[in-house]
């Protein structure tokens, strides 16, 4: 592309607009044949992101873990206290599955749901499954805010970070679309999932 100053006149200049960058995303959100679905490790931003994603699509949001929590009643911390992990992660299975049925915009999984193999199969199935990619350095500062991940309350968050990316990699790596959610804003990153998503499309 040439350095040359462009001139209005020729229009080349003028920012996108906002009607037409509209108009594009309400063209994908007709498009998509499937829910979109992320996935990927604590702090990645599936949760964040993904709200961002849906308002961007003007379409629907649902966050696993939260459906999880309206189902139980409990927080997922308390669930794990209460009833051990395997619970849990029976529960996740559940709830996910009635998702995928009910769902048509923007799903965020809980980060070790898309390990079950039942439901990663679905969500391969039914969903565009996006894996949000992440260092474990800002994982483990983003994790860090807060002390709801019953996962890293027994340990170093670092270690432990580590070793599920390790052993979870494989299964996201799965996933059609993988994103970069490090270095990036959330709108950025949301930005940056709409256009994988369409490229995947066409
Ligand atoms: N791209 C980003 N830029 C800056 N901060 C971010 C970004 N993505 C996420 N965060 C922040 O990191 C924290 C964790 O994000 P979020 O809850 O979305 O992660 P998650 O992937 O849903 O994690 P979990 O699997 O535990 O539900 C939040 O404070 C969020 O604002
Ligand atoms: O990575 C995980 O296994 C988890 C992530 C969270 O989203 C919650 O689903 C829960 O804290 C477990
Ligand atoms: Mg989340």
């Amino acid at each position: 592309m040439s350095n040359r100053p462009q001139t209005s006149e020729a229009g080349a200049d003028a920012a996108p607009s906002p009607d037409i960058e509209r108009q594009a995303l309400h063209d994908l959100r007709r498009r998509l044949p499937k829910p979109i679905v992320l996935v990927g490790l604590m702090g990645a931003g599936k949760s964040t992101v993904g709200r961002k994603v849906a308002s961007l699509l003007e379409c629907s949001f649902c966050d696993a873990d939260e459906a999880i929590e309206d189902a139980a009643q409990r927080s997922v911390s308390e669930i794990f206290e209460a009833h051990g992990e395997a619970y849990f992660r029976e529960g996740e299975r559940r709830v996910i599955a009635r998702l995928m049925r009910e769902e048509t915009g923007v799903i965020a999984t809980g980060g070790g749901a898309f390990c079950n193999n039942e439901t990663r199969e679905l969500i391969l199935e039914e969903g565009i499954a996006v894996w949000i990619d992440c260092d474990i350095d800002t994982l483990v500062e983003r994790t860090g805010r807060r002390n709801s991940r019953p996962l890293l309350k027994n340990g170093d968050p670092k270690e432990i970070l580590t070793r599920l990316y390790e052993e979870r990699a494989p299964f996201y790596a799965e996933a059609p679309i993988r994103i970069s959610g490090s270095n990036n804003p959330h709108l950025e990153t949301a930005k940056n999932i709409l256009e994988a998503v369409e490229r995947w499309l066409s």
